[in-house]
C-alpha cells in the first residue's frame, strides 16, 4: 500500500539542539498510527515537521508529494492538525472555532457556504459539543474544550490527520468516543496519525512507531510481538503488553521489593 507520509533522512533542531536524527518513515494511507515513546523522546517534534510547522532538513512527503510542494491551502485542505495545548481565542464561540477549521475551503473573506456549516456541525456532533455551540470557549472544562478542538481538525474532512495528545483531559467514556471516531474515519478512508502517551490506547491503532532520543526504535503492526518487545524496552521494561479480552494492554511492571510495604 502506498505511504500516506514518507520520511527521509528527516532531522530538526529546537534552538541550537539538535533534536530529531535522519528519521526514516513509512505511514501507510488509510490506517491508524501512533507514535509512542519517554519524555523528550521528540514525539512532538517530529508530529510537527510532518505537518509542516517546523523547519527541518531531510524530505518529508504528503500523499505523494514533498511538503514544500504542496500549494499552502490545498495543503491545509488535506493534512488536518490538532496540537498540544494550543492556544486559542477563548472569547470565540465553539462554533467560530470549529468553523476555524474550514478556512482552507473558503475563498478570501467570503462567509461559510451550506457545506461549510454541514461539516461544522457533523464535527460537533461526532465530538458532542454541539449543545455548546454558542458558548464561548473559555467557559468549557479542559476536555470540553479539547473536544471542541478535535471537532476544529475533524470538520477540515482532510485525507490525514496529524493529532498530538488528543485524549489530554478527556474522561474515559470521550477516550473510547475518540477511539472510535478513529476507527470510523479509517474505515472510511482517512489516514490518522497520533502521539499518545497512553500506551494502552495506542495499541488499538495499526501501526506503532517506537521513539527515542530523537530516533526512531521501532515501526511495526500494534499486534506484533515484536512491537510489543520494542515498547517494553523503550520505556525500561517497567510496562508488560499482555492480551486482555482481546485487546492489547499495557500494565506497569511493579518492583515487588519496592512495593512490599503494600501488601505488609
Ligand atoms: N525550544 C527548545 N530548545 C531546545 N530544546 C527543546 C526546545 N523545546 C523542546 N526541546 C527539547 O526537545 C526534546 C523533544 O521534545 P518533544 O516535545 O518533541 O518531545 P516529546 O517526545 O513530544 O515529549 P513529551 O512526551 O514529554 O511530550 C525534549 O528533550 C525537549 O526538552
Amino acid at each position: 500500500m502506498s505511504a500516506a507520509i514518507e520520511t527521509c533522512e528527516l532531522s530538526a533542531r529546537l534552538g541550537e539542539e539538535p533534536i530529531l536524527h535522519r528519521i526514516a518513515l513509512n505511514l501507510p494511507r488509510e490506517r491508524w498510527t501512533s507514535i509512542v515513546g519517554p519524555n523528550g523522546a521528540g514525539k512532538s517534534t517530529l508530529l510537527r515537521c510532518l505537518a509542516g510547522l517546523l523547519p527541518h532538513t531531510g524530505a518529508v512527503s504528503v500523499l505523494g508529494r514533498p511538503l514544500a510542494d504542496w500549494p499552502q491551502r490545498q495543503r491545509a485542505r488535506q493534512l488536518s492538525w490538532l496540537g498540544q495545548n494550543e492556544a486559542s481565542a477563548d472569547d470565540l464561540t465553539v462554533w467560530d472555532v470549529a468553523m476555524l477549521g474550514r478556512l482552507p475551503h473558503q475563498a478570501w473573506l467570503s462567509p461559510p457556504s451550506a457545506d461549510d456549516r454541514a461539516a461544522v456541525e457533523r464535527a460537533l456532533r461526532a465530538t458532542q459539543a454541539w449543545d455548546w455551540r454558542a458558548r464561548s470557549l473559555g467557559q468549557l472544562s479542559g476536555g470540553e474544550r479539547q473536544r471542541v478542538l478535535l471537532a476544529r481538525a475533524l470538520a477540515v474532512e482532510a485525507q490525514v490527520l496529524l493529532m498530538d495528545e488528543p485524549l489530554a483531559n478527556l474522561d474515559p467514556p470521550h477516550q473510547a468516543d475518540w477511539l472510535e471516531l478513529v476507527q470510523a474515519l479509517v474505515r472510511e478512508g482517512k489516514t490518522v496519525v497520533s502521539v499518545l502517551h497512553e500506551v494502552g490506547m495506542a495499541l488499538h491503532a495499526d501501526e506503532l512507531v517506537v521513539m527515542a532520543q530523537g530516533r526512531v526504535t521501532h515501526q511495526g503492526p500494534c499486534a506484533d510481538a515484536a512491537t510489543h518487545r520494542a515498547l517494553e524496552a523503550v520505556f525500561d521494561h517497567r510496562i508488560e503488553v499482555h492480551a486482555l479480552q482481546g485487546q492489547w494492554v499495557a500494565l506497569p511492571r511493579i518492583n515487588p521489593l519496592k512495593s512490599s510495604h503494600h501488601a505488609d
